[in-house]
């Protein structure tokens, strides 16, 4: 069996509190910097990586001298608040050495279901990727309780795997893969090298979180792997101590457990826009735009739009009608109706002067564009 990382272009990496605080003892200074290297190793073989990472809590307490875990919610979230901190700190100190810049990125899963701020990360994602920038997410603790409580980064990394379209998302944690029940309670566990993402029987092998600093123990990193794959995304749940783990799994090398994503990507996605999302409003296409975007696989640009049809905002999905008033598309708006009246038949290059800013030279682009 080979990794699917092997051939991955676009990855998540997660790595959980334990592994990240070394059991709650403080920041793992040096498994941080095996990561770092690792990962702008990856970047070097054209791989783009975004990392998600637990720890704040833990590594709050322990800035804070908590012995144990708060119980009290506010207190929980000031521990992120001072832990987030020494996370933004170490990683952009131990990705210095290899040149490659970090950026925090704090979300909820709330942000991620608004289509507004979704649009907004993915934007923002992309960008930094592009710009060679190694992206550090984490939840914002300060503003939500649910995921404090139930300790929700794994579905964090998933739901980023959707959000860009990763081809896989790999959890450090710190066992080896999946067993067939909790090795800590059942040392007879037997391993699980391969699944299929998304099969229930999973779910029923997975137990709660091992110690102390992890949350959400197997079963969120099992449901994970399910969200992950309805974008077409493979799952390797690795030991982050393993050594060369990342490198390895790039290399072809099946180490950890695989959970493979039965859609391709292209098509989960597109079932995605198809079935989640209802249309905001419509678009009247000239002829010209619709032969781009049926024949040639283009985007939607502005300059092909003659008629815009009811009240949208910035990321709502619209349709997009030939001059006869067929469908031909459903996308997202990169433009609310107002501005999209004011830059339609216009050139891209106008947009700036026309509403004095610029959010993306297509009113849809063509990875937000499905045809029907
Ligand atoms: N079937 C299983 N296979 C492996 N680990 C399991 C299983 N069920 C429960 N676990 C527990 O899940 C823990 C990992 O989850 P967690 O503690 O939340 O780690 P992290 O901080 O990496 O998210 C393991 O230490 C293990 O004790
Ligand atoms: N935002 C929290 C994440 C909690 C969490 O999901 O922890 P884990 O189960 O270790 O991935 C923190 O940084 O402490």
């Amino acid at each position: 069996m080979k990794s699917v990382i092997q051939s991955a272009k676009r990855l998540i990496v997660k790595v959980g509190s334990s592994l990240v605080t070394n059991d709650g003892k403080g920041l793992d200074t040096a498994a941080i910097a095996k990561w770092a290297a690792q990962i702008a190793q990856l970047r070097r073989l054209g791989k783009e990586v975004v990392l998600v990472s637990s720890g704040a809590i833990a590594e709050g307490m322990q800035r804070l001298g908590f012995e144990k875990r708060p119980t009290e919610i506010h207190e929980l979230q000031a521990c992120a608040a001072v832990g987030q901190m020494g996370l933004a700190h170490i990683y952009e100190t131990s990705f210095r050495p290899h040149d490659v810049r970090t950026a925090q990125v704090l979300l909820t899963h709330a942000d991620l279901a608004d289509r507004e701020r979704y649009l907004n990360a993915r934007s923002t994602l992309f960008t930094l990727l592009r710009l060679g920038v190694v992206p550090i997410i984490n939840e914002n603790d300060t503003v939500v309780t649910d995921e404090i409580k139930f300790g929700d980064n794994d579905t964090l990394g998933a739901l980023v795997a959707n959000l860009i379209e990763a081809d896989a998302l790999v959890i450090l944690t710190d066992q080896k893969g999946l067993y067939t029940a909790d090795p800590r309670k059942y040392p007879d566990a037997q391993f699980v090298h391969e699944a299929k993402a998304g099969d229930s029987a999973l779910e029923a092998m997975a137990g709660g979180a091992g110690t102390g600093i992890g949350r959400g123990g197997m079963l969120t990193k099992i449901l994970a792997a399910k969200r992950a794959a309805t974008s077409g995304a493979h799952t390797v749940i690795a030991w982050g101590r393993e050594e060369d783990a990342l490198l390895r799994l790039a290399s072809g090398e099946a180490i950890g457990t695989q959970l493979t994503a039965q859609t391709a990507q292209l098509t989960a996605r597109k079932q995605w826009m198809a079935d989640h999302l209802q249309t905001a409003g419509k678009v009247v296409l000239d002829l010209g735009a619709v032969q781009k975007l049926t024949s040639e696989g283009k985007s939607l640009l502005p300059i092909g739009v003659v008629e815009i049809g009811g009240e949208f905002g910035r990321g709502d999905v619209i349709t997009c009608v030939d001059p006869q008033g067929r469908a031909v598309a459903r996308g997202i708006s990169n433009y609310s109706s107002s501005d999209a009246r004011r830059i339609m038949r216009r050139p891209s290059a106008e947009i700036l002067s026309i509403l004095g800013f610029v959010e993306e030279p297509e009113l849809i682009h063509r990875d937000n564009l499905v045809l029907l």
